[in-house]
């Protein structure tokens, strides 16, 4: 399953695919924001880019803007928050029982059959078009991700022939990795500049200077703007705790034995704010990237917000691409204050708790449309 995500949904060429989606969402986004900014009230900025990347990603996912794709973004934030926190039984395994008498639970798979159905009706709806426009032979690379996933199924050369309750959870897990992660890092990158207005203002030169003559956005230029993701990404990775890895043989470290089968949990959250590794480790410093050849690659073990090792993330490319567009064009289009009265050293940078860390209190920031 991983190795069809990565060489088939995940691809760079399928990412590209995907950027006239990215760009006519950009243009709904400045679009929603501009339209809120003419009250001079603060603009929600944390619920404005959530929508931004589920509509991204459900239009990649469905290729076409869905019937019920508010219900169904509603519903997929819902799971994700009910599967967010840490469940006492997911950490001691033999309080099991717990599960059962969980209420969010109960909760999660009424939810997930909300799910569940719509998507599986989305998908019946496909294998009806497919059949009658015989449109199964798409050209690879200009198809959506049920197209992909209805395709490889049709493979029976596969080990594992996959179904249609494997292609509803690769839909379902595609939304949760992808969605909030990126987010996430969004609203994480903002809030810094905030804090930090000379970094702000550094990167709203750089994105006005290289789009001036401009219509369109090529984000690959935005050398400085990319530093401050990755400063981002060090101080808040939005997966702080990577994916469970069992050890694999009893091992010894710091004089604690480590038995076989082990379960160990990554901390890459501490890692990047470690001061062995990181000078001035608390403060954000997009230009300590500048001169350092560390790298998202997994392969620099003092930073790691993808992960590591095959089960590395398999959406580097779409997810940084879902957080560099809308960042330049609202960097591009607007000017930025905090609401009236608030410094920003009275910023609140407080984390939420659970798998993801994302600002706890939405980001509100008073918006004025630029007139170049
Ligand atoms: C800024 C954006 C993102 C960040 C920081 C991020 C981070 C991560 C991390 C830390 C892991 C665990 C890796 C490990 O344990 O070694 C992971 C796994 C994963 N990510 Fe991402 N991710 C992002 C965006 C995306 C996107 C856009 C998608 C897909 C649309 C995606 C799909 C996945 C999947 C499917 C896995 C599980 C891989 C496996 O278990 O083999 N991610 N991600």
């Amino acid at each position: 399953m991983r190795k069809i995500c990565v060489m088939e949904l995940l691809s760079a060429k399928n990412v590209r695919s995907f950027s006239s989606i990215r760009n006519e969402e950009a243009i709904l986004l400045i679009d929603s924001i501009r339209s809120s900014s003419f009250s001079g009230e603060p603009v929600n900025f944390t619920e404005s880019i959530i929508w931004f990347t589920s509509s991204m990603t459900c239009r990649s996912a469905f290729g076409q803007v869905l019937k019920e794709q508010d219900k169904f973004i509603k519903l997929i934030g819902e799971v994700i928050r009910l599967a967010g926190g840490f469940d006492v039984a997911d950490i001691f395994p033999s309080y099991k029982f717990l599960h059962s008498l969980s209420k969010t639970k109960k909760k999660l798979l009424d939810v997930h059959h909300q799910v569940d159905s719509i998507v599986e009706d989305i998908i019946n709806e496909r294998k009806k078009n497919l059949a009658t426009t015989h449109k199964g032979d798409h050209t690879v690379g200009d198809e959506d991700l049920i197209d992909v996933l209805l395709r490889v199924k049709k493979d029976r050369s596969l080990e594992f022939p996959i179904t249609n309750n494997n292609i509803k959870a690769i839909i379902i897990d595609m939304f949760g990795a992808g969605t909030e992660t990126s987010s996430t890092t969004t609203v994480w990158a903002m809030a810094e500049m905030m804090k930090t207005p000379s970094v702000f203002a550094k990167a709203q030169a750089e994105v006005r200077e290289a789009f001036r003559d401009n219509v369109t956005f090529d984000v690959e230029e935005l050398k400085y703007l990319k530093l401050v993701v990755k400063e981002t990404l060090r101080l808040h990775p939005p997966v702080p705790l990577l994916t469970l890895r069992e050890c694999m043989e009893e091992t010894n470290l710091n004089d604690y034995t480590i038995p076989l089968k082990t379960k160990v949990m990554v901390n890459v959250w501490a890692i990047g704010r470690d001061p062995r590794y990181w000078d001035d480790a608390e403060s954000f410093k997009p230009e300590r990237f500048e001169q350092c050849s560390v790298d998202f690659n997994g392969n620099n073990f003092e930073y790691l917000p993808f992960g590591s090792g095959r089960r590395i993330c398999p959406g580097i490319s779409f997810g940084l691409a879902n957080v560099y567009l809308p960042l330049a064009q609202l960097l591009y289009h607007f000017d930025w204050k905090l609401p009236t009265g608030m410094e920003p050293s009275d910023l609140d940078l407080t984390e939420s708790a659970g798998v993801t860390s994302s600002l706890k209190n939405d980001l509100y920031l008073i918006a004025t449309p630029y007139q170049p």
